[in-house]
């Protein structure tokens, strides 16, 4: 029998989602999620799809990414579609920190897991579970090939005009500082289905993507490969996010040390953990913060500012970066479902050629699709991301040595 099955894991800092496809037609047979790992009410969500079955979820303490695995794995196994299967080609795994020397899915060996290790102290609260995954995948499947799928790859074209801060050369290679940039899977994919959506090849568009999940970031992209993106040396610069702040004047940090009598781990954890929304509003969740701005809460309404302000300075600068710009196109969590978010980071870049139609604006689907009025210079486009689809072509690419990028 052949095997055209792919597993995708992607292991976030508390969760794990998953997704089991046939790659023959690129089918998903189940997906689900493990969310709140490490806390007592951790929850599991498994939804069978080659049987149109029901989901089934489960609420109680999963202890860490290991045992998380190990229930997604149990899960399976009851749909007759457990790990064990020869049907089963690869398995694929976000990694978020790839560092400049994987430019490319590469099958996991003993050298690929150290340098993932040796890459913690700049993706501490990703890597560490992305390893974990890695490591409980290769236990209970040893024999199969186990694919790392960087988040940084997509990035490693960028110029070193932006990939460089401008801080002493010597000091910089040192340590490796540089700007990586991150959710390089979901850039890669929004902007080919975004030129696809404008009936055109990757390589004849210049596409702004705005990736706006829990994490979130902008990239500019030139003909299909990124030019520069907003995350940088770690997942903390650039836009604001739920919970960590994105720019700001690095000065904090030492103002914090010597006046605050704050250390390192703390401002880290408050960069990362309490900053953003959450620091702003006490809500990190757009559909909380937009509830309580229709009802008049300017605590909300001046966090959903601060957050647009960021967003709009950020669609300006790429648009100089680029020069000419084919499209805007939202993605994730927050791009893909806030017509508030959409509306009002484009709102008054009408000189730009930017624009959203209102109707078109407030139509929901899962299928990408323009929300700029037809008279509008730039397509502005809400284009779903699907990183884990991307995953598995990548890594079935790998395995069976082809490419069939959609
Ligand atoms: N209907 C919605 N309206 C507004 N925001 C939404 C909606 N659905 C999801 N979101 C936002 O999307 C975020 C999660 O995005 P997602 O891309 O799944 O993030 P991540 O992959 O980083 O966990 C939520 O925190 C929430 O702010
Ligand atoms: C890199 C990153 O920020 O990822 P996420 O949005 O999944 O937290
Ligand atoms: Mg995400």
């Amino acid at each position: 029998m052949s095997s055209t099955r792919v597993l995708v894991l992607n292991s976030g800092s508390s969760s794990v989602k998953y997704q089991l496809l046939d790659m023959r037609d690129s089918s998903r047979l189940a997906a689900g999620l493990v969310e709140r790992i490490g806390e007592e009410t951790s929850r599991l969500k498994h939804t069978p799809l080659h049987t149109g079955g029901g989901s089934r979820e489960w609420t109680g303490a999963v202890a860490d990414h290991d045992a998380a695995l190990k229930a997604v794995a149990a899960e399976l196994d009851k749909d007759g579609l457990g790990l064990d299967s020869p049907e089963l080609a690869a398995i694929g795994h976000r990694v978020v920190h790839g560092g400049r020397r994987f430019t490319e899915p590469t099958v996991v060996d003993d050298a690929v897991l150290a340098e993932i290790e040796r890459l913690i102290p700049v993706a501490p609260l990703h890597n560490p579970a992305n390893l974990t995954g890695i490591r409980t995948a290769m236990a209970l499947r040893p024999d199969l090939p186990q694919v790392a799928v960087f988040d940084t790859a997509f990035h490693t074209t960028m110029p070193e005009s932006a990939a460089r801060y401008a801080i002493d050369v010597e000091t910089a290679d040192a340590h490796r500082i540089r700007r990586y940039g991150f959710h390089g899977t979901s850039h890669a994919y929004v902007s080919r289905a975004t030129a696809k959506l404008l009936g055109k090849a990757p390589e004849e568009v210049n596409v702004i993507v705005l990736h706006l999940g829990n994490g979130a970031s902008a990239s500019a992209v030139r003909g299909g490969r990124c030019v520069d993106t907003s995350m940088g040396l770690t997942p903390l610069e650039g836009l604001v996010m739920g919970t960590r702040s994105g720019d700001m004047d690095p000065a904090v940090i030492f103002h914090l040390m010597r006046v605050g009598g704050m250390s390192a781990d703390e401002i880290d954890a408050l960069l990362n953990k309490r900053s953003g929304l959450i620091g702003l509003c006490g809500d990190n969740d757009m559909r909380e913060i937009r509830r309580r701005v229709d009802e008049g809460d300017e605590q909300a309404r001046l966090a959903f500012d601060i957050y647009i302000h960021r967003l709009k300075k950020y669609i300006g600068a790429y648009y100089a970066v680029l020069g000419k710009v084919d499209a805007v196109a939202f993605t994730a969590g927050v791009g893909e479902n806030a017509a508030p978010v959409r509306e009002a980071a484009v709102a008054g870049l009408e000189e730009l050629g930017l624009a959203v139609d209102a109707e078109l604006n407030a139509v929901r689907g899962s299928e990408p699709r323009l929300i700029s009025p037809e008279y509008a210079r730039v397509a502005v486009a809400v284009v779903p991301t699907d990183e884990e689809l991307e995953i598995a072509t990548q890594t079935y690419a790998l395995v069976n040595g082809s490419s069939n990028l959609t």
